[in-house]
Parts: structure tokens; C-alpha cells; sequence
């Protein structure tokens, strides 16, 4: 299902996108790494090219916020594995005082990638078909109090995918998408702090109630996401309580 096939990832220097970047390549899937920070970038795809075989990664240093950079990227990976079989749009960040930038990374970033995904994937467009992964959060899905600009974000990511995962011309055209909703997982970004004391607590107050996940969990989900083929705009959550698919409404009103 995955050998031969070629993947781009966007943040995919380190955390939740590098993980996933070393799960398909295990699985014998080419990787297109995407990401700002030029260096973390350049060393992840140096150890990735020296565990799974030189030329089984390409590194793209690129804003995600910059339409051009990402086009490229994009360009980039067609033209050195030849297609693009699977996207996952993951970068992110928390940034409640910089709100804007936590909106142009979280969604309107995913929205460009999802549009170029599927003008590199969709059969009518000289594509294979393919999956779209775009990487919401559990604040995709609760209230967050202490986070609403992050929480808007992910909320959007899930509206934006599940609106285009069930347009007929791209289930006619092979293309896939889904979404994906950790709760908190131990990389950097949960040391995003909040400024107020008031936020600082119930920030803590959540981090405690559902604690941090090991990244093996958030990949077994991931997997089961790319493995369950029939699932077209599903969102499957993890947190410490397990794994499992939303009953969202459905498409059509
Ligand atoms: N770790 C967690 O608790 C959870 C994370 N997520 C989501 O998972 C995704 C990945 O986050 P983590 O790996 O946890 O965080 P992280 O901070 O470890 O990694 C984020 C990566 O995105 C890159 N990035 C940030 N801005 C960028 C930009 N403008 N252009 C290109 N790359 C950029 C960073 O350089 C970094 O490599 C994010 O979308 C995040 O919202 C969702 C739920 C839980
Ligand atoms: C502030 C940002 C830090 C990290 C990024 C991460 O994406 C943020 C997540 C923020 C909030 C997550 C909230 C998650 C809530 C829950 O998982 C629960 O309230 C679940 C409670 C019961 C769940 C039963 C179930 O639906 O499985």
C-alpha cells in the first residue's frame, strides 16, 4: 500500500511531522520534508538519508505562509519522485498574542496545501489520486479556553477538509482527505505557554486531566487513518482514552 509511493510533509523538521515522515518511510514511501527551520530541516533529512537510504528524502525549506515557497515545494517533489501520492499538511503553532500568524499557519496554510495536493493528485489533472491528511488538533473539536485563535484554527481545518473530502469531482478524481486530532503529545509546541495567569492555570489544569501522549500513540492513529481506505472525510481523535472516529453530520445538508 505505501512502497513506491512518495509523501510530502510540511513541519516536518521535527515534531508530530518528522514522526510521520519516519513512519512512511519504514513503510517504503519516498518523503518530501517541508519546513521553516532551515537547519533542523537539513539535519532530519541527513540522519533520515543515512537510516532508510540515500535519496529517500528531499528536504524544501519553505514558509508555509508564503504561497510561492510552498508552490514550490510542491514542484520540488513531483519533479524528484515523479507524483504525489500522499500530503500531509501538519505544520502549526500556538500564538494567541499573534493571532493572525496562528490563522495564516494552521489554516490558511493547510488550505493552500490542500489545493495544491489536489491539483498534483486528482486523476483529471495528470494525478494518480491520493490522501490528504490535514493535522487538526482535539481543539479542532472542544473548546479551548485558553487557546481560541488555536482552537478557530483547528476547528476550521476540520470544516475546510471535510467540505472538499465529499465534493464529487474529487472523490471521482481519487483523492481522499482526512482529518487528524491528537490531544496533547509531547513535542515542543506544548510549551507554547499562555501569558495571563488565569490562562497559564487552565492550560495546567488540562494538560493534567488528559496528560501527554507518547508519539507512537499519535502514529498508530495516523496508520489507521491511511489503512482505513473507505474513510473519505473522516475525523479520528487520539487522546489517552483511545482512538476513534467522530459521527460528524453528514455532508449534504
Ligand atoms: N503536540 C501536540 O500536543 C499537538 C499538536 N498538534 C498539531 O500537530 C502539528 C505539529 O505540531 P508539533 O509537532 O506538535 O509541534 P512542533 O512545534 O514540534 O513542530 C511544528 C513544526 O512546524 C514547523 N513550522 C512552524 N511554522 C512553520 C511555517 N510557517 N512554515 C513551515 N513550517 C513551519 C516548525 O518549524 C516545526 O518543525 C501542528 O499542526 C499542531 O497544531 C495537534 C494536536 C496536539
Ligand atoms: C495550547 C496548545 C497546546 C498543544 C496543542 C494541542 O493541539 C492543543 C490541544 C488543546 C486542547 C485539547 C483538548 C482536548 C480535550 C479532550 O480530549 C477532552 O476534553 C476529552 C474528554 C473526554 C473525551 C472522550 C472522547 O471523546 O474520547
Amino acid at each position: 500500500m505505501f512502497t513506491g509511493k512518495a509523501a510530502l510533509i510540511t513541519g516536518a523538521a521535527q515534531g508530530l511531522g518528522k514522526s510521520f515522515a519516519a513512519v512512511l518511510l519504514q513503510k517504503g514511501c519516498k518523503v518530501c520534508a517541508v519546513d521553516i527551520n532551515e537547519e533542523k530541516l537539513q539535519s532530519t533529512v541527513k540522519e533520515f538519508n543515512t537510516v532508510y537510504g540515500e535519496g529517500s528524502v528531499i528536504g524544501n525549506k519553505c514558509d508555509v505562509t508564503n504561497a510561492r515557497e510552498l508552490k514550490e515545494s510542491f514542484k520540488q517533489a513531483k519533479d524528484t519522485f515523479r507524483h504525489i501520492d500522499i500530503v500531509v499538511n501538519n505544520a502549526g503553532v500556538v500564538d494567541e498574542q499573534n493571532w493572525e500568524k496562528c490563522l495564516d499557519i494552521n489554516l490558511t496554510a493547510v488550505i493552500r496545501g490542500t489545493l495544491l495536493a489536489l491539483d498534483y493528485m486528482r486523476k483529471d489533472r495528470g494525478g494518480n489520486g491520493g490522501t490528504i491528511v490535514n493535522v487538526s488538533s482535539m481543539a479542532g473539536i472542544y473548546p479551548v479556553e485558553f487557546a481560541p485563535a488555536y482552537a478557530a484554527s483547528k476547528h476550521g481545518v476540520i470544516g475546510y477538509t471535510r467540505s472538499w473530502a465529499f465534493h464529487p469531482e474529487v472523490q471521482s478524481n481519487g483523492v481522499r482527505l482526512v482529518c487528524l486530532c491528537p490531544a496533547y503529545t509531547d513535542t515542543d509546541i506544548i510549551k507554547s505557554l499562555p501569558k495571563s495567569s488565569v490562562d497559564i492555570e487552565l492550560y495546567q489544569k488540562s494538560l493534567q486531566t488528559l496528560g501527554v501522549m507518547k508519539m507512537e500513540r499519535v502514529m498508530e492513529a495516523f496508520v489507521k487513518l491511511l489503512e482505513d481506505t473507505d474513510n473519505i472525510g473522516s475525523v479520528l481523535s487520539v487522546n489517552k482514552f483511545g482512538i476513534k472516529y467522530w459521527k460528524m453530520q453528514d455532508a449534504k445538508l
